[in-house]
Formats: structure tokens, C-alpha cells, sequence
């Protein structure tokens, strides 16, 4: 399904700033993988989100997705198979914009843009039932700017929007950071549910470990622009933080640097 092979992404090459943000780096996703990403500072991983989604182009390797090299893929197709959640609620939807508009624009994500993003009623009633599945109201709220919506809402709007055209990558980039912890729960429960209820192949990078390991079939961890740690769904299960940040010292033989790591 996706397929990393190989991938080296150096920053400011023969510079004082040259960084290898990524180095040689393989992995593997089957369909249906649900996979959280932790790692120490500056690992690597949202340079890794960037390349899959094909923002960055690697300097070596390459990423592919059903046989095709993701670089290789036209716009429309790109949008139409990899769909991304970041951290800022603001970066996924319009605010100037009703739900109802936000929701056909991310209806018609991959399609050639002659297609009419008009609403009708048929439209109306769809978005209504995908609305209705996050269970927080917005199913009444169709016409209202999603400028008004909270970060919380609005983050449940952005999952919406992003998975249902059925992506075939889901990328969750540390989406639940920004929120209050109530409203992280929430929002890391309907991730679950969707990618489940989708079947989405997901990779999702967290701060949070126990949300790491709560979330998902498989975790890896990150350090230093390399994949360190690869824990499948046999070992996942009763995995505990303390199994995590003790893995991590016996590899690198140093404790964890991660600034904004949240234990549990
Ligand atoms: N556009 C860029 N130009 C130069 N260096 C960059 C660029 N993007 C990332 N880097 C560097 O590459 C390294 C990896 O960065 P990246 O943002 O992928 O790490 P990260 O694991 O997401 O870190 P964090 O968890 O701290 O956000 C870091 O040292 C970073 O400073």
C-alpha cells in the first residue's frame, strides 16, 4: 500500500546549516495499518509527513503508494489519495466559508475542478449524515461560518473533510496538540472510529505517548532522521510509557529529548 524506500531528505546542503533531516529511511504500511509516530525533537517526523505527501521531494529514494511513486502523481490524484490533518485547526478548513461550503469543496478533493461544488439537496442530506457521526451537533449547523466553530469542532470538521472521500493515506500531523485535553479525547476517539469505520491506512505523529499507544496497531519511533523503533500489533497491545522510554534508552543509550512529549 505504502511503501517508503530508502528516503534521505538533507536541508541547506554544503552549508553551516546542513541538516539530514532523514536518513535511509524504510517503512512499510499494509492496508488498514494504523500507525502513531513519537520521536524526539527535530526526528524528522513532519519531514516525513512532507515527503510522503509529497510537499518535500526526496534527495534519495522514494515513496510510493499502489505502485506509483507519489512524486509521479498528478495534483488532483495526490489530494484525492493522501489527506492530511494538521495541528492548527485553522489549516484545514475556511473561515469565511458555511460548513456546508467547506464540506463540497472537500467533496470534490481530487476531482478535476470543472465539476459544479454547488449544494443540493441530495449533497445536503449526505453531508448532513456525516455530520451526524462525529456527534457533536454540527449536523444542525450547515449553514453556520466555520470561523465561528471552536478549535475543537473545527479539528472534528478537518477529520471530516479529510477522510470522507475515502483517502487511500490518511496523515494525522500531531492533529489533537492544540486542543484542550477534554476536547484532544474527543477528537482522538472520532479518529479512531473513522479510520476504523473507513478502514484508512493512517500515519499519525503524537507528542503524546499514551495516545500513541492507545491508537493504532503499530507505533514507531523516530530519532535523528532514522526509524529506531518498530513495534508491531503482537507487541503493541500492553505496551505501557514506561516500556517506550526505557526501549529508548537501551537503543540510543540516552534518555528521551522530547520538549513537548506529554507521558500520559
Ligand atoms: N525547511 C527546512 N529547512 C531547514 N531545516 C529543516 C527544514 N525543515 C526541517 N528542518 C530540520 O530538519 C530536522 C527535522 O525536522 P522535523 O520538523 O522533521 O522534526 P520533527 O521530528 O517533526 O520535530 P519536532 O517534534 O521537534 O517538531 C530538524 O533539525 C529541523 O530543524
Amino acid at each position: 500500500m505504502l511503501k517508503i524506500n530508502h528516503v534521505t531528505k538533507l536541508f541547506n546542503a554544503n552549508t553551516v546549516d546542513e541538516k539530514l533531516a532523514l536518513s535511509n529511511v524504510n517503512l512499510s504500511l499494509a492496508p488498514s495499518d494504523f500507525v502513531t509516530v513519537i520521536g524526539s525533537n527535530g526526528a524528522g517526523k513532519s519531514t516525513l509527513m512532507n515527503v510522503i505527501s509529497g510537499v518535500l521531494k526526496p534527495d534519495d529514494g522514494n515513496v510510493i503508494i499502489d505502485d506509483v511513486e507519489v512524486n509521479k502523481l498528478h495534483e488532483y490524484q495526490r489530494s484525492q489519495w493522501i489527506a492530511r490533518v494538521f495541528q492548527d485547526p485553522m489549516a484545514g478548513t475556511s473561515p469565511n466559508m458555511t460548513i456546508a461550503e467547506n464540506l463540497s469543496i472537500a467533496y470534490l478533493r481530487g476531482y478535476k475542478r470543472t465539476l459544479n461544488w454547488g449544494l443540493n439537496k441530495k449533497k445536503k442530506h449526505f453531508f448532513k449524515e456525516q455530520l451526524e457521526r462525529l456527534g457533536i451537533g454540527l449536523e444542525n449547523r450547515l449553514n453556520a461560518k466555520v470561523g465561528l466553530l471552536s478549535g475543537g469542532e473545527r479539528q472534528a470538521l478537518s477529520l471530516l473533510m479529510a477522510t470522507f472521500t475515502k483517502p487511500k493515506i490518511l496523515l494525522l500531523d500531531e492533529h489533537t496538540a492544540a486542543l484542550d485535553p477534554s476536547r484532544a479525547e474527543l477528537i482522538s476517539n472520532l479518529t479512531e472510529k473513522v479510520v476504523r469505520e473507513f478502514n484508512l491506512t493512517t500515519l499519525m505523529v503524537t507528542h503524546n505517548m499514551a495516545q500513541a499507544i492507545q491508537l493504532g496497531n503499530r507505533l514507531i519511533m523516530m530519532d535523528k532522521g532514522q526509524v529506531i523503533m518498530d513495534i508491531p500489533p503482537s507487541k503493541k497491545q500492553g505496551l505501557t510509557v514506561e516500556d517506550l522510554l526505557h526501549e529508548f534508552t537501551a537503543i540510543k543509550g540516552e534518555e528521551l529529548n522530547d520538549d513537548r512529549v506529554i507521558l500520559g
